[in-house]
Order: C-alpha cells, then sequence, then structure tokens
C-alpha cells in the first residue's frame, strides 16, 4: 500500500535524514521507532527503543519473557499509545494515527491468540477484512483465494471454532495478508503447534515475503523456527534492544545465552 507520490513528499510529517535532504535520496526503510517509551504504571516495558524495519525484510523479534516484545508490536499498530517517543512508517510520523488509519497506510498484525470468529463460517471469516474494500465478483474471488491459500479449500461452510488450532492460525494469517499490507507483525504464530504445522505456519510466512514482498516482524521463543524464516533477528531485553544480527551471530553470543539463563548482571550491570 505504500505509495510516495509528489504531494506526500512534501508532507511537513516526513521524515527523512540530513544526507537524504541533502541529495533528494530516500533509504528504504519502511518503519522506524525513535526513542519509543512505553510505562504501565512506574514500570518501563519498553525503554527508548530504536527499532527498524526495512522494506521486504523478514525480521524475527526474541528475548526472555516479559522482554517488551508484544508492547513493542502493539505500539506500532496503535493498540497502545506511547509514553514518549514516535513512529515512523514509509517516512510519515504516525504516532497518532489510529489503529484503522495505520491499516489503512499498510500495517497489519495477527496477535498471539487467534481471533477468528468461532461462530462464524471460515468463509464469513475470510470476508470480514475483505468487504471493506472490494465488493461483487472481486470480492468472492479474493475470498476464495485467502481460504485457499490458508489451505481451507472445501471448509468454507464449516464453523471456525471447529478447524484446528493450526488451522485457525492459517486462518488468521489469511485474513491479515488480504489487507494487502506492506507490513505484517506476527506475534508467537507457531505457539502450540505441531511440527508439521510449524512447517507449514514457515512455508507460508516466507513465500508471503518472497513472492508478495511483505515485509514480516515475528515474535518467536523457539531458534529453529527463526533459523529457518529469519534474515535477521532482533533480541529485546528489558524493554531495550540487546542485540541485532543473525540467527547464527545471535545463537553464539554469550551475553545472549546469559539472558535467557537470567545471569545476565555481567552484560550489562542490572537486573530487571
Ligand atoms: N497492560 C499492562 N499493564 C501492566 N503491565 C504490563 C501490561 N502489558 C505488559 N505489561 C508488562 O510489561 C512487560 C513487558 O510485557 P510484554 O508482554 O511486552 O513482554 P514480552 O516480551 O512480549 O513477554 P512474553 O514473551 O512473556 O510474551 C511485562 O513485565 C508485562 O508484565
Amino acid at each position: 500500500m505504500s505509495d510516495s507520490t509528489t504531494q506526500e513528499s512534501l508532507d511537513p510529517n516526513v521524515r527523512q535524514t540530513a544526507a537524504e535532504l541533502a541529495t533528494g535520496d530516500r533509504t528504504d526503510t519502511l518503519l522506524q521507532t525513535d526513542d519509543l517509551v512505553k510505562t504501565f504504571g512506574g514500570f518501563t516495558a519498553t525503554d527508548e527503543v530504536d527499532f527498524s524495519v526495512e522494506e521486504g525484510e523478514l525480521r524475527c523479534l526474541i528475548g526472555p519473557n516479559g522482554a517488551g516484545k508484544s508492547t513493542l508490536l502493539k505500539l506500532i499498530t496503535g493498540t497502545l499509545a506511547p509514553t514518549e517517543g514516535s513512529i515512523y512508517y514509509d517516512g510519515h510520523d504516525v504516532t497518532d494515527l489510529e489503529p484503522n488509519e495505520r491499516v489503512a497506510r499498510g500495517i497489519s498484525m495477527k496477535f498471539q491468540v487467534p481471533s477468528v470468529y468461532g461462530d462464524l463460517s471460515v468463509r464469513e471469516n475470510a470476508r470480514l477484512p475483505i468487504q471493506q474494500f472490494a465488493d461483487g465478483e472481486e470480492r468472492r474471488r479474493r475470498v476464495q483465494e485467502a481460504i485457499d491459500a490458508a489451505g481451507l479449500t472445501g471448509t468454507e461452510d464449516v464453523d471456525a471454532s471447529t478447524l484446528s488450532h493450526g488451522q485457525q492460525q492459517q486462518l488468521e494469517i489469511s485474513m491479515a495478508a488480504s489487507l494487502e499490507p506492506d507490513l505484517l507483525l506476527l506475534d508467537e504464530p507457531v505457539a502450540g503447534l505441531s511440527v508439521d504445522e510449524r512447517a507449514e505456519i514457515a512455508d507460508r510466512i516466507t513465500t508471503l515475503n518472497e513472492e508478495e514482498g511483505i515485509a514480516f516482524v515475528v515474535i518467536e521463543h523457539d531458534t529453529d523456527f527463526v533459523a529457518e524464516i529469519a534474515d535477521n533477528v532482533t533480541v529485546l531485553h528489558k524493554g531495550d534492544i540487546f542485540r541485532e544480527g543473525s540467527i547464527g551471530d545471535i545463537e553464539s553470543d554469550p551475553a545472549v545465552k546469559r539472558i535467557y539463563l537470567g545471569t545476565d548482571e555481567d552484560s550489562d550491570g542490572d537486573s530487571r
């Protein structure tokens, strides 16, 4: 959905670096958070986070429980409002936009818990996001494509509650992808799934990334799954970015091992 027209490039909210302004070049950064802070009462869940995603990138977000991963994704979608800081998407400041306005800009999210409507059929669920912008034959075709892409051909009329957990996750990824996002955020998409279901979700994510150019941020605990899908990994710890790199670099980093074991006092002299 990103479309940098001449009009948009005159938008006073467009953020460009001094170098870009000097040369007229734009980078390929799709998302950038700037000193993003979220506090709950006296507790800081994200602490001045500068997180970025390039166009078409597939990035995994890992970190111990409570590191602030889900909070960061909710700030990006607008489900949570930041305490301080800014979020730039496709060069525009989207910090004050409502979640639905961010969806219209191209940010889509699938939450940790499947949120398909169990008492609606597979077809009715698949139709929900599509009916906002397509009707008639185009709507029918796109709904069927979403169902087929989820591997659910033949289940169109059954209640979604009768699907397996893995099928519900597939349906929900289809629903998020049918909004034609440029950035899709997935919070633990394979939690509780079987080995076969995990492989199918991995396939689905890499296909959407490679064939449709959708950039992903995927929260995941299983490093084998991360290694299978991700170009790049960000490690979040105590609400801030602790490391970024390839999964190979991250897995062999002793400081990362320590934070997972909860013995990280040596790495930053702090514990939370
Ligand atoms: N609405 C809230 N009110 C108060 N505290 C919250 C709220 N949401 C999150 N937190 C706290 O913020 C911290 C970060 O939570 P978050 O869910 O972002 O972590 P996470 O890295 O996604 O963890 P996990 O891997 O366990 O899902 C946690 O200590 C959590 O208890």
